[in-house]
């Protein structure tokens, strides 16, 4: 079986070529190629199949030739991955799976379409409008902060840090506590602090997150999104530019009145093959 190694500001994924959809790809199967011991390690896997031979991608399968399989590193599906939808498109491009054209390559995911666009060493991705839900909370270590509930395809909470507090201070080596009932499939959780002004931008923000089904990890690319509508709305602004810094680097976030680019860079790192027996769980 091969692989390729890929990450977005440091959001690392396992890259599975199975244009056909013969791959028999189980939630252990996908725990155990995270494994950053036992297995190739990453915070989720790409399965890269053609959209006629998914189930989830058939429907799209007229407007994009490739469905972007996203699992979780727990085994856990997600409707969205920012991220790997950037890696995604590096990963087509490079084994020429798709060749260059000039214009927006679409990709299918469970979110529905997105375009993309290279530009150098950075994968813009075009996603759905962020839409904003009810107030909720989350808490952590003992600190409960309001935070603002954001639709990008995926679920996200965004949690503004009081200005006492630092995002370095903050323990998530243990989930946030959120209302189960306000998020039935769960949520992602972000953490951020204003950062100062940067050239080119309505806002900058600093962020920390913690994911769904992979734990902390060094960048999300909706949760920038999330984030970047927060900060616009806070500013009174519908639309604009947002620089979000995460651990792993920097993207940037231009919110539009009808959808949302996602950009920054998008990195293949290793081709391989896997030994499945070894990681049968
Ligand atoms: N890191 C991703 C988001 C991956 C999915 C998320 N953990 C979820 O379960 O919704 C990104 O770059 O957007």
């Amino acid at each position: 079986m091969e692989f390729t190694k890929g990450h977005g500001t440091g959001n690392d994924f396992v890259i599975l070529p199975d244009p056909d959809g013969a791959l028999d790809l189980t939630p252990g199967l996908v725990a155990a190629l995270c494994d950053r011991r036992r297995g190739l390690g990453g915070d989720g896997v790409l399965r890269v199949v053609r959209a006629a031979k998914h189930p989830d991608g058939v429907a799209l399968a007229g407007e994009a030739e490739w469905f972007m399989d996203y699992w979780n590193s727990d085994g856990s599906f997600a409707e969205m991955c920012g991220n790997g939808a950037r890696v995604f498109v590096r990963y087509l491009l490079e084994t020429g799976l798709v060749a260059p054209s000039g214009g927006a390559l679409p990709v299918a995911t469970r979110a529905g379409l997105v375009r993309a666009r290279v530009e150098g060493a950075d994968v813009a991705v075009e996603m759905r409008r962020p839409r904003f839900h009810d107030a909720a909370t989350a808490t952590l270590g003992g600190l409960t902060l309001p935070g603002a509930a954001v639709d990008v395809g995926n679920p996200h909470l965004v949690c503004a840090l009081p200005a006492a507090l630092e995002l370095a201070g903050l323990d998530l080596t243990r989930a946030p506590e959120v209302d189960a009932a306000a998020f039935p499939t769960g949520v992602n959780v972000e953490f951020t602090t204003p950062g100062e002004p940067v050239d080119g931008t309505d806002a900058h923000v600093l962020m920390r997150v913690y994911e769904r089904g992979s734990a902390e990890t060094l960048s999300c690319g909706t949760g920038a999104c999330a984030v970047a509508a927060v900060a616009l709305r806070d500013a009174g602004r519908e639309t604009g530019i947002v620089a979000v810094d995460v651990p792993g680097g920097r993207l940037t976030v231009t919110v539009t009145a009808d959808s949302c680019w996602l950009s920054g860079p998008a990195v293949l790192v290793a081709t391989g093959a896997l030994t499945p027996d070894a990681l049968r769980p």
